[in-house]
């Protein structure tokens, strides 16, 4: 099974990470909560797909981003390689969806697609590594 690569980003201000609806007639997961990003095009690096993702789900661009652990899942007849980052930056994500902005215990309390159980620790480590790349940066926070 050729796996799915997905890029996501954790985007996290004031120790809030934002968390959008799915549409409820998707064809997968319905409804579910999500982080923001999508599947990566051919020849665009796990970087270069969340970059465009952001821009066109959210019109936003992060500035600051950390990469993190990749996580694999497996759902009946579809593996993906998720590639996270933490991402900040100042500016307000604009989507059409529902969303919120909420600790790593509302995240963890929200019915989200089952790969996302095994993304939760990175929750953790998220803005500890923001904080290391950022270090010295002017933007931010
Ligand atoms: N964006 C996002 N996708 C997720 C999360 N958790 C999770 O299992 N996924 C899955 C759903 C999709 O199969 C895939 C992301 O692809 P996508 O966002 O480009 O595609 P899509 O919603 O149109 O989904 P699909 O019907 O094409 O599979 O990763 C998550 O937190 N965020």
């Amino acid at each position: 099974m050729t796996p799915l690569q997905v890029s996501l980003a954790l985007v996290i201000d004031g120790g809030r990470f934002f968390v959008q609806r799915r549409d409820p007639a998707a064809r997968r997961f319905p409804g579910l909560w999500e982080f923001p990003g999508g599947k990566a095009e051919p020849g665009e690096t796990p970087r270069e797909a969340l970059l465009r993702e952001l821009r066109e789900e959210l019109d936003w661009e992060p500035a600051a981003v950390a990469p993190l652990p990749t996580v694999t899942y497996t759902y009946p007849g579809l593996r993906v390689v998720f590639s996270v980052f933490a991402c900040a930056g100042p500016g307000s994500p604009a989507t059409h969806l529902g969303w919120a902005r909420l600790t790593r215990a509302q995240v963890a309390a929200l019915p989200m697609p089952e790969a996302n159980r095994n993304l939760l620790p990175l929750l953790d480590r998220a803005e500890q590594e923001l904080r290391k790349i950022s270090a010295g940066a002017e933007n931010w926070p």
